[in-house]
């Protein structure tokens, strides 16, 4: 699915990775890991085009990334560290907002995703006024709504409570089943039902 060859990127005069080849299925869950600092949030910035701070390739079902832009645009869903919600708006203009700038949120209705995090009740409440959690659930609402392949997770799980991390593990289990890949990080120890796990140790492809 996406194939990443002698990946190298710097910072601050630092290596994080040089020679960093790697690739992800369909149906599979790779887990970076790695101590803080040693380039985690950095790679997945870079898999999902926010960050050129690299050299090396990457690839598309076989097709270089940038020669496959707007279709890998389309394929992957991002959700990065913060809950990435806008706190003026309602937990349902956020998700509208979205929607609009992001097609493949297609799966389920804005009101279906929004019970299924939770926040039943909640659905016109500026998001300034939740709490760190349930604007982080509004954020992963969007895990529910897609009907991308690759999932692209950066720490997903912060601020959630254990029943909310329970349901995004069966969401990643479910996603997984039905031929989609997922990569993340995480502090936490994942349990996907019935998943094996690849991880990726940062600290073991980074240069001293
Ligand atoms: N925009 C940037 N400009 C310069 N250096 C950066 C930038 N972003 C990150 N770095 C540096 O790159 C290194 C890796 O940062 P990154 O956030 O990827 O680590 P991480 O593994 O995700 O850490 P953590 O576990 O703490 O979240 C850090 O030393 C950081 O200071």
């Amino acid at each position: 699915m996406l194939e990443v060859k002698n990946l190298f990127c710097e910072r601050d005069e630092r290596v994080l990775f040089a020679n960093f080849s790697f690739q992800i299925n369909a149906a599979e869950v790779v887990q970076i890991i790695g101590q803080n600092g040693s380039g985690k949030t950095t790679l997945l910035r870079i898999l999902c085009g926010l960050s050129d701070a690299y050299t090396g390739e990457i690839y598309w079902h076989g097709v270089a990334l940038d020669d496959e832009r707007e279709q890998y645009f389309q394929a992957m869903l991002y959700v990065g560290h913060l809950a990435g919600v806008k706190g003026s708006l309602t937990a349902e203009e956020n998700l509208r907002w979205m929607m609009q700038l992001d097609k493949s949120l297609n799966k389920c209705t804005i009101a279906e995703a929004l019970k299924q995090v939770g926040l039943c009740g909640f659905e016109d409440v500026p998001c300034h006024s939740l709490s760190a959690g349930q604007q982080r659930r509004v954020g992963l609402a969007r895990l529910y709504l897609s009907s991308a392949p690759l999932w692209i997770l950066d720490e997903p799980f912060t601020a959630l409570d254990k029943q909310g991390v329970k349901e995004k593990e069966a969401l990643i289990a479910n996603h997984i089943q039905e031929g989609g890949a997922v990569i993340l990080t995480t502090h936490h120890d994942l349990m996907i039902p019935g998943q094996i796990i690849r991880p990726i140790n940062l600290d073991e492809v980074a240069v001293a």
